[in-house]
This record gives structure tokens, C-alpha cells and sequence, in this order.
């Protein structure tokens, strides 16, 4: 189902509205615009204030539509988009769920990555909660003003140590928040009155930014050890007190605190770390589909521990990814956790991870289960071994970016991937860094390095590539194996279920969701070899999947018990219908007593 085409009871029925005139129209949520009908404009002061016509949300979104063509620029596009939400939610979510690809990568990766290095100077109008070292002892206070009458679902929250591929943004990634919440609204379904956008502001090391007399953030160095943890564990504490059964988003938190926090706070709240646990899972979706069509062998399932998987870029996302697919092999191939290891070779800067060489984050432990200590690796003088040695020697069947190294997949690389494989079966590769610019790889050359074999997903969208083989022209759709994919269903399903935790278990069936609607596996069904479709679902069609990926993972919390509501299984699709929220425009009856805000 694909909710945009859908309107809920709740959502149609007419709403008891307190605000009027200027208010009325200064709200992003109420605010209908020229949409007002005649009746609306008489009862709430508004007939002086807008132009006579009357006009559908429909002919909204062209004349908005129309207005955004105008803009030569992305980053001009993604301005002119935050502007309208702050005019008009129903407006602006309506006009991207009209146009999702075109418009998600202006909001979203890529051009997000520049609006937010760029944020005090392209600042116009605050949106989202900013909680500031100096300010902490008032966190309460500022925390309780921002939810103030409101249930809160959903809390996004960055320190914006590391934004997508770009590092420490400092206060800018506010907006890394926000955009990470619109999607959730967008493609996931949830009311955007019911979730928070919230950047920790605990300083920056970003030079550039503590030099910029125009920088907005708190100017000082960033605060780490006791004084960070207390701040973070203050705020966490807020949330669990005041929302309990709120889902707590993490988002590009540096790769110290990433996996740390996580640790620390799963069991006590339903906690998600989008770089580790939605990239986990996006990845395992997209490789479960991948390799149904890759394997060359037709005689038994393919399974994952049959894969060679080298992930360059052992951070957040490369170590939650390994680990996702690690898990999911112990529990679906029934193999002992140290078999499972052995699937994997990762590389970080330090080249393959042999025995700890060079390494000195708290990744460590972490990483020292796959290192490859015995197995008589030869290091270059310069101590390394690099990812073209580990192709040559290990013959992946997956290789999987993650470091931010542009163009690192090179020729050779590909060449000598494809080398190592029997002539049948398809190399697996995955340059997930963002933005598009930090891709370790562009789509169109890996198809063309390998005449169309590879079977490609990339971190940021690519649109569609044509290659010439043998001749003749072939298209192919490069699949966005992006966590937007799979966090806004997986977080719908955690809310719905008032999940007390989000489990192994809950990630793992939104995967298997996820895969199981792959267009690769749809249309020609498994096996077949030679087909352009993505390996993941389109973007276009990414709100019904995430629908159907949220049911999975709030059927899960209620089969395994992490449900805290009294909800049965065969309950859960009408509770996710009656709960999606859809831009549209209600009837609106004013009342004094009615929403304010
Ligand atoms: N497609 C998706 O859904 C997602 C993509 N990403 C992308 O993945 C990239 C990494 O993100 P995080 O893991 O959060 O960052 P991170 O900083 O935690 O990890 C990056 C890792 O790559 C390593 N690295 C840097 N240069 C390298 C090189 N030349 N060779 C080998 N390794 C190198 C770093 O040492 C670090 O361990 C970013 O571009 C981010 O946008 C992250 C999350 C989700
Ligand atoms: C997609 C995402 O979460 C990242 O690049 O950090
Ligand atoms: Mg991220």
C-alpha cells in the first residue's frame, strides 16, 4: 500500500482548530494556505487575508512544483523546500511524495550534505531542539518547552561528529535531524507533530567552523569523557522519563560514541543507531536479494556464509554492517559466530585488519573478532596490505564501501574482483559512501569495467546507467542501498508495537521484508542473470515498502514479546493503517479549546 493514495478516518475527520488569521496562517501545521475553503476563510478571520481563488492541495503542488523548476541550483531547491515547510507541512510533504526521486535527493543525500556544511550562512528560520553544553543545567526546561502538549513518537538526535561522509558539522547537524525526521514523515508514515529533530551541541574540532565569525554553534573544542557522557545520559534520562515508549534515533554520531551508546543504552529504551543498525540492515536486504541472482550454483539456496565479503572502511557503518550480516548468518545458516567471522577481510586506513595494526579507537574490540591474524598475510614494506591484495588473495564475492574514500573501487580493483569469480556468477559491490562525490565508485564505470556483471547498490542515487554490451545498448537501475530505505519502516513498526527495545530480531525481519520485495526477485524470478532491475526497491515506491517493512518488524515485537502494548498479531496491519499519518488537508471547525500549536 502505498499510504500517500490512502486517508485514515482520523486524518479526514474535521479538526477543532484555536488558532485564526495571521496564527492561523504562521502555522506549518494547521496552515492550508490558498486551500482555505470559503466557509473556513469567514470563520477564521481569513477572507482579507488571501487571495479570492480557492485551491485544491493538487494545484498547490503544481504551482509549487512549477516555482521549484525555476531553480537553477540544487542547493537553491533545497532552500526553497525548507522554506515551504516551514509555510505549509501538508503542502511540502504532499509535493514530495508526488515527486520522490526527484525530490528526496534535494532534501536528503546528496544536496543535504552541502545545505548542512553550510548552515550559518545559509541560516534563515531555526527548526529543531538545540541542546547546548552551556545550557545543561536548563536541559529540563528546554526539553519540556519543546514537547509541551505534544506526544512525541520519534526523537532524532545527533553531535553531528561525523555528518554522512563529511565529518563534525558542529551545530549544522541540526539539520541532518530534521532531514532524517521528514523522512521518517514522508516515507515511513509518522506525524511530524509527533517527532523531535535534536542536534547535542557539545562543540566542534571543524577548524573552518571555529574560525567563521558567521558560525552559529557553541564556539569550543569538542567535549569528551565524563562531561560528554553525563550530557548525553542526561538527555536520554529526559526521554525515558517523559516518553517512555518513544523511539530514540541516533544519527552520525562519531565512530567512538556510535557504537558505545548504542551498547549502553539498548536495553533500557527502544534506542536505534541509523549509521550502524539501518545500515545493518539495509545492506543485509540488499545482499540476501543479490545473492538469490548472483549465485552461480543452482543446486542448493545460496546462503550468506557461502559469500567472501571485504568492507572497506571499518567505522560505524562498515562494523554495523559486518556485524548485521555476521548475525544473520549465525542465526539462518545455523553456524557458530567464529565460522561466521571468517566470511569477512576488513580494511580501514591501516589496510586489512590483521591483528589490531595501527588501530587505537574503541572500534577495537569490536573489530578484533575478524581480524585475519593467522593466516600469513605478507605486509608491504609500508606495514600494509592492501584491498587489491585482498582481492587477489580472498576472490570476494561482496565488496562493500563505507570508508568515504572517493574512487577507491578502481579498474583494477573491479577487474581483478571479477577475475576471481567463475565466469557465471555476478561480483556483489556496494560504494555506500555519501555524498555522491564520496562514492568509492561510480556505477557506470563499474558496469562498464565488467560488461554489466557487477550487480551494483550505491550509498547516494545514480539514476539509471546504459551500457554497451556486445554491442548493444542495456540499461540498468542502480539501486539505493541507503538506510532511508529500511529506518523509517523499521522505526514505524518499533513505535507502533511501543517496543521496549529494538532487538536483533526486529532489524532482522524488516530485512527479510525488505528483500523479499527486491524488483530483481520479482520480475524475472531467482536465478536469472541478465536483468537492469535495482536490487533494491525504487525510491518512488520506498513508502509502501516501508509500510509493509514496518508491519514485519511490529509483528516480530509482538511475537517475541518486545511489544508493550496488548496488540495481536493479526491486529498489527489495521493499528499501522489507522496510525500512518498522510499529507492532506482536513476540515477544520474553530473552538476555542481546540490545538493551538
Ligand atoms: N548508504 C548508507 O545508508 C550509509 C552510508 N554511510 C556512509 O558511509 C561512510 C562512512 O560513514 P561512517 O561509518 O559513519 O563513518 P566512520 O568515520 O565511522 O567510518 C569511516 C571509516 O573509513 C575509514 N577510512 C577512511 N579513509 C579510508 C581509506 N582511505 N581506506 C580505508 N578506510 C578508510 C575510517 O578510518 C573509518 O574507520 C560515509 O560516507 C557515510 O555517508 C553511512 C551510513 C549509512
Ligand atoms: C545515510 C546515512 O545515514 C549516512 O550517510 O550517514
Ligand atoms: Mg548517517
Amino acid at each position: 500500500m502505498d499510504f500517500h493514495e490512502y486517508k485514515p478516518k482520523e486524518t479526514v475527520s474535521p479538526q477543532r482548530i484555536a488558532l485564526r488569521g495571521q496564527s492561523l496562517l504562521a502555522s506549518p501545521r494547521f496552515n492550508k494556505g490558498t486551500a482555505f475553503t470559503r466557509s473556513e476563510r469567514a470563520s477564521f478571520g481569513l477572507e482579507g487575508r488571501l487571495p479570492y481563488a480557492v485551491n485544491s492541495l493538487e494545484e498547490q503542488c503544481d504551482r509549487a512544483w512549477e516555482q521549484i523548476q525555476t531553480r537553477t541550483t540544487d542547493i537553491s531547491k533545497n532552500t526553497f523546500l525548507q522554506s515551504l515547510k516551514e509555510q505549509n507541512w501538508a503542502l511540502y510533504y504532499a509535493l514530495l511524495s508526488r515527486h520522490l526521486r526527484a525530490l528526496v535527493p534535494i532534501i536528503y543525500t546528496p544536496t543535504e550534505a552541502d545545505a548542512i556544511a553550510n548552515y550559518s550562512h545559509i541560516f534563515r528560520r531555526s527548526e529543531g531542539l538545540f541542546l547546548t553544553l552551556p545550557n545543561e543545567d536548563k536541559m529540563e526546561e528546554l526539553f519540556l518547552e519543546a514537547t509541551r502538549g505534544r506526544d512525541i513518537d520519534l526523537f532524532v538526535v545527533t553531535d553531528a561528529e561525523a555528518i554522512l561522509g563529511i565529518g563534525d558539522q558542529g551545530v549544522g547537524g541540526i539539520w541532518i535531524s530534521t532531514a532524517k525526521s521528514v523522512i521518517y514523515s514522508l516515507i515511513g508514515g509518522l506525524d511530524p507533530n509527533r517527532s523531535v529533530s535534536v542536534v547535542l551541541d557539545v562543540g566542534t574540532n571543524n577548524e573552518d567552523l571555529l574560525n567563521d565569525p558567521l558560525y552559529l554553534g557553541w564556539r569550543e573544542r569538542r567535549v569528551r569523557g565524563d562531561i560528554y557522557d553525563r550530557f548525553v545520559d542526561k538527555f536520554v534520562q529526559l526521554i525515558r522519563k517523559h516518553f517512555p515508549h518513544s523511539l530514540l534515533h541516533f544519527e552520525d554520531f562519531g565512530i567512538d560514541n556510535a557504537h558505545r551508546l548504542l551498547q549502553k543504552y539498548r536495553d533500557t529504551h527502544a534506542v536505534f543507531n541509523d549509521d550502524i543498525q539501518g545500515t545493518g540492515a539495509v545492506t543485509l536486504a540488499c545482499i540476501l536479494a543479490a545473492i538469490r541472482i548472483s549465485s552461480h550454483s543452482t543446486e542448493h539456496k545460496p546462503r550468506l556464509s557461502d559469500q567472501r565479503f571485504v568492507v572497506f572502511g571499518a567505522g560505524s557503518a562498515g562494523m554495523g554492517i559486518t556485524v548485521q550480516l555476521r548475525d544473520a548468518m549465525v542465526t539462518t545458516d545455523g553456524i557458530s559466530r567464529q565460522e561466521a567471522n571468517k566470511c569477512f577481510w576488513l580494511i580501514d586506513k591501516e589496510g586489512l585488519l590483521i591483528d589490531g595494526n595501527g588501530g587505537s579507537d574503541v572500534n577495537m574490540r569490536l573489530r578484533s573478532e575478524f581480524y585475519r591474524t593467522d593466516e600469513g598475510w605478507n605486509q608491504r614494506p609500508s606495514g600494509i596490505v592492501t584491498l587489491l591484495d585482498v582481492i587477489h588473495r580472498v576472490h570476494p564475492t561482496v565488496l562493500i564501501g563505507t570508508s568515504t574514500r572517493a574512487g577507491a573501487f578502481t579498474e583494477e580493483v573491479v577487474r581483478a574482483m571479477v577475475d576471481g569469480l567463475e565466469p557465471d556468477q555476478r561480483p556483489i559491490i556496494l560504494p555506500l559512501s555519501n555524498p555522491s562525490r564520496l562514492s568509492e565508485a561510480r556505477p557506470e564505470d563499474i558496469l562498464n569495467w565488467t560488461e554489466g556483471r557487477a550487480l551494483v547498490a550505491t550509498g547516494s542515487p545514480f539514476g539509471t546507467v546504459k551500457v554497451n554490451i556486445g554491442g548493444k545498448e542495456r540499461e540498468f537501475v542502480i539501486a539505493e542501498c541507503n538506510n532511508a530505505l529500511i529506518y523509517p519502516g523499521l522505526g514505524f513498526g518499533a513505535i507502533l508495537s511501543h517496543s521496549r527495545c529494538v532487538t536483533d530480531t526486529m532489524l532482522v525481519a524488516g530485512a527479510n521484508r525488505l528483500a523479499e520485495l527486491s524488483p530483481l526477485l520479482g520480475e524475472v524470478g531467482e536465478g536469472e542473470a541478465q536483468n537492469g532491475a535495482g536490487i533494491l526497491p525504487d525510491i518512488d515506491i520506498a513508502a509502501g515498502i516501508n509500510f509493509e517493512v514496518g508491519i514485519a518488524v511490529a509483528e516480530q515485537a509482538v511475537r517475541e514479546g518486545s511489544a508493550a502494548v496488548d496488540l495481536r498479531i493479526e491486529e498489527v496491519r489495521a493499528k499501522a493503517e489507522a496510525k500512518v499519518w498522510v499529507p492532506i488537508y482536513s476540515e477544520y471547525i474553530y473552538d476555542e479549546t481546540g490545538m493551538k500549536d
